[in-house]
C-alpha cells in the first residue's frame, strides 16, 4: 500500500509582470509517495521548476494558491520560520548548478555541517565531523577527510554535486526534489550522479521527484512520470505505461521527438512552436492545441480535465482520442488506440 509523502491540491503560482499575474503552475495535483520517484518532463518552460521552487517555498514574489500538504501541515501557510524547520531536515533539494548552491568562501566540511547544526543543535562538534565525513563517503566522495577541508573551486563538477547531494540527504529528509541535477555536469558523470540519487531512495525510502528533460533517465529511473506543459499535468502514469501507451498529443510528440533504434519508428517528429512566454501562455481550451493545428478544433474540450483513461493513468483533454502525427495514417492509428 503506497504511504504519501506529499500531496499537492489545486496548485497555482503565479508571477507578476508589470501589473498582472500570470501563473506558471497552473492548477497541478499531484501525490508522491514514500519510496517512490516521480519524475516531472516537459519542455523548457513548463513550469517545472516553478513547481519545485513552490513546494520548497522558495519564490520570493511569487503568489501561490492551493495546498501542499507534507507531514500534515499546509506548507502554503506556513511562516518563514516554521519552514525553515522542515528544508534540509524533512525536505532535501538538490539544484541544477552545484556552484551556486554551495557557498564559495567555505570549506566543504563546514557548509554541510552547518546544515546539520541547524537542525541538530546539540550535535557534538566530533560527532558532527564524523557524519559529515560519513556523508562524503556515502555520496562516493574519494578521500573524503581531504575533501572536508577544501573550498568548492577546488572540486569538479561532478565532485560539487555530490557534495550539494551530501548537504541534501545530511539530514535524512523524507522527501528529495532534483530539479535537473545533472544539467551541468559532463555526460560520462550524469549516470553516476542519477546511480546515486537512485540508490540514496532506495537506501532510505524517501519520496523523490526527479526534474529533468531527458527521456532516456526518465525511464531508466522513475516509478510514475507527470508530463506538464503550459504550467498544467497533461498526462500521468506509471513509467512502464506512459511509455508503452503514451496518449497526449504532447507526450507522444516528446517521445516520438526522440531517436531511438526501434524499427517501428519510422520518422522523427518535430514538436512545432514553442512554448509561449508566460504572458502569452493560452489560458482557454486545449493548451497543447495551437502546436497541433493539424486536429479538428472538435476533438478539444472546451475547458480540458484531467480523464482517468486506466487505474492511475490521467490525461488531459479528449483531443488523445483523434491525435495522430501528420505523417501517419490517421485509421490506422485511431485502431490502435481504440
Ligand atoms: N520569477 C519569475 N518571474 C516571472 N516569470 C517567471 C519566473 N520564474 C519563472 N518564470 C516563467 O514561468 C514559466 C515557467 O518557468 P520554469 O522555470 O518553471 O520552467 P521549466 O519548465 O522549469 O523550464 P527549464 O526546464 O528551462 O528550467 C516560464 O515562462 C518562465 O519564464
Amino acid at each position: 500500500m503506497s504511504e504519501p509523502v506529499l500531496k499537492i491540491n489545486h496548485l497555482k503560482t503565479s508571477f507578476r509582470i508589470k501589473d498582472e499575474y500570470f501563473a506558471a503552475v497552473d492548477d497541478v495535483s499531484l501525490t508522491v509517495n514514500k519510496n517512490e520517484l516521480l519524475a516531472i518532463v516537459g519542455e523548457s518552460g513548463c513550469g517545472k521548476s516553478a513547481l519545485a521552487f513552490s513546494i520548497m517555498n522558495l519564490h520570493t514574489r511569487a503568489k501561490i494558491e492551493g495546498e501542499i500538504t507534507f507531514k500534515g501541515q499546509n506548507l502554503v501557510n506556513l511562516s518563514t520560520a516554521e519552514l525553515n524547520k522542515l528544508r534540509g531536515k524533512n525536505m532535501g533539494m538538490i539544484f541544477q548548478d552545484p556552484l551556486t548552491a554551495l557557498n564559495p568562501l567555505m570549506i566543504i566540511g563546514d557548509q554541510i555541517g552547518e546544515i546539520l547544526l541547524i537542525h541538530n543543535k546539540n550535535m557534538a562538534v566530533n560527532e558532527r565531523k564524523q557524519r559529515v565525513v560519513e556523508l562524503l563517503t556515502k555520496v562516493g566522495i574519494p578521500r573524503p577527510e581531504h575533501v572536508y577541508t577544501q573550498y568548492p573551486h577546488e572540486l569538479s563538477g561532478g565532485m560539487r554535486q555530490r557534495v550539494v547531494i551530501a548537504m541534501a540527504i545530511a539530514n535524512n529528509p523524507e522527501l528529495l526534489i532534483a530539479d535537473e541535477p545533472t544539467t551541468a555536469l559532463d555526460v560520462t558523470i550524469q549516470s553516476q550522479i542519477l546511480d546515486l540519487i537512485k540508490d540514496l531512495k532506495e537506501e532510505s525510502h524517501a519520496g523523490v521527484i526527479l526534474i529533468t528533460h531527458d527521456l532516456g533517465v526518465v525511464a531508466e529511473m522513475a516509478d510514475r512520470v507527470a508530463v506538464m506543459y503550459a504550467g498544467q499535468i497533461v498526462e500521468i502514469a506509471d513509467v512502464y505505461t506512459l511509455f508503452e501507451n503514451p496518449l497526449h498529443p504532447y507526450t507522444r510528440s516528446l517521445l516520438n521527438s526522440v531517436p531511438t533504434t526501434n524499427e517501428e519508428q519510422s520518422k522523427l517528429h518535430v514538436i512545432q512552436g514553442v512554448v509561449p512566454a508566460l504572458q502569452n501562455l493560452p489560458r482557454e481550451g486545449c493548451r497543447f492545441g495551437p502546436r497541433i493545428p493539424w486536429i479538428k478544433e472538435s476533438a478539444h474540450e472546451k475547458n480540458p480535465v484531467l480523464h482517468e483513461v486506466s487505474p492511475g493513468h490521467f490525461v488531459r483533454c479528449t483531443c488523445y482520442k483523434d491525435f495522430h502525427f501528420p505523417h501517419e495514417d490517421k485509421e490506422e492509428k485511431q485502431h490502435v488506440i481504440s
